[in-house]
């Protein structure tokens, strides 16, 4: 079976600051993946840019930040985008197809199913997919927000082998350096802690949008689905292939040791809750750390209009998310019930269908480790 390389590569190396395509990124891009299909990988390429390189031709000043002005933008951009990349592919005989995905398709099995079906054929007829959000119908909820976690969900989608997140840094460092100059490069990751996200900023650039966090967050979606990730820049060429082989400018993270089954991975990361709940300590301890279950003594506040069997996000007694999972009562039930024992909550309920307010098969927990660098 060939290694499957999802390469993601974000507007800052493609775009200039002042907006506009730089064709000579998109043929260099271009010729290091077609050196990737040469040395028997597939790869698949997760595009940014589509913004950056329209606002330009539109007569915007800077990248817009209205959201009809991103929206048409984006519709300029992705054509330049598309076709710059296929004429730099065509170079070097490789094809390209454009797939433009939404939240919304990953929501949806039946939606994952057919991006899935179609990607698999692309990849079975030498085809490389170019990816990128579909900008103009994915708004509010349905956005992913940031390509990083495109690419991260296309990864675990395609089963790949690598996920390439390239950007202007040469990988993760304990700060933002463009802000504090001494901060140290991390070569390698075991574990995304708390403190890492705490010193990753924001966008760097003018024309990126996540910045060092939303890869960071992306990285742990990757390797809590078994895909070992690279964040980091290439320059020169077959860098690409250098970063492949595990000696690339940039921060390697390593797989989790257990891998989600793809429920939990749904659970953690593509579903939407509809409610939020705030615990105690101890319970939040016991969700976290102990692999149980909630019950309602744990609980103390309830938030939002959930039914039973929706996702609802769990809140500690600081109010950092714990995790998601499945709750088994509907929101005010659960108000009348929060902080009551299990003697009490049986008193207080004619008919009990479970006593767990989510029981540990179906939580994921999402906090960070607090161990230092
Ligand atoms: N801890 C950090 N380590 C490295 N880079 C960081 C960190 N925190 C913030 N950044 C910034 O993140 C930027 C990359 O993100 P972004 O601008 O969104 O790029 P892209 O367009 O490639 O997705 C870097 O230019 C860097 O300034
Ligand atoms: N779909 C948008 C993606 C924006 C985005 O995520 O940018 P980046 O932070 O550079 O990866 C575009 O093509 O402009």
């Amino acid at each position: 079976m060939l290694h499957r390389i999802v390469v993601k590569i974000g507007s800052s190396s493609l775009t200039s600051p002042e907006g506009g395509l730089n064709k000579e990124a998109t043929r260099f891009f271009a010729a290091e993946l077609a050196s990737l299909v040469a040395a028997g990988y597939q790869p698949v390429l997760v595009t940014s840019g589509a913004v950056a390189a329209g606002f330009r031709e539109i007569g915007y000043e800077q990248r817009p930040k209205l959201l009809h002005e991103k929206q048409a933008a984006a519709a300029v951009g992705q054509a330049l985008l598309m076709q710059a990349y296929r004429e730099a592919f065509a170079r070097h005989k490789v094809r390209s197809a454009q797939v433009l995905l939404t939240r919304a398709d990953f929501n949806s099995r039946k939606r994952m199913g057919n991006a899935s079906m179609a990607l698999e054929e692309l990849l079975k007829q030498q085809v490389i997919p170019v990816i990128n959000e579909n900008d103009t119908v994915s708004v509010d909820e349905l956005k992913f927000g940031d390509n990083d976690t495109l690419s991260a969900l296309v990864a675990n989608l395609l089963k790949a082998d690598h996920l390439l997140i390239l950007t202007d840094m040469d990988g993760l460092y304990t700060q933002d350096p463009r802000i504090d100059p001494g901060a140290v490069r991390l070569s390698r990751v075991e574990e995304i802690t708390e403190e890492m996200l705490q010193g990753a900023g924001g966008a760097g650039s003018k024309v990126g949008t996540g910045g060092m966090r939303s890869k960071l967050e992306a990285a742990r979606i990757a390797t809590r689905g078994g895909i070992p990730v690279f964040v980091g820049r290439i320059r020169d060429a077959g860098e690409l292939l250098t970063a492949v082989r595990g000696d690339g400018h940039g921060t390697y993270f390593s797989t989790s040791s257990s891998n989600l089954p793809r429920k939990k991975q749904w659970l953690g990361f593509l579903s939407t809750p509809l409610g939020r709940l705030y615990v105690d300590e101890g319970a939040a301890e016991a969700l976290v750390h102990g692999g149980r279950s909630l019950l309602p003594v744990g609980v103390k506040r309830v938030d939002g209009a959930f039914h039973a069997g929706d996702v609802v996000e769990v809140y500690g007694p600081d109010d950092s998310t714990l995790g998601r999972g499945i709750v088994n009562y509907d929101a005010e039930e659960l108000d009348t019930i929060k902080g009551l024992s299990s003697a009490d909550v049986v008193k207080q309920i004619d008919v009990v269908h479970r006593l767990e307010v989510i029981h540990r098969d179906e939580w994921i927990s999402l906090k960070y480790s607090n161990s230092r660098f």
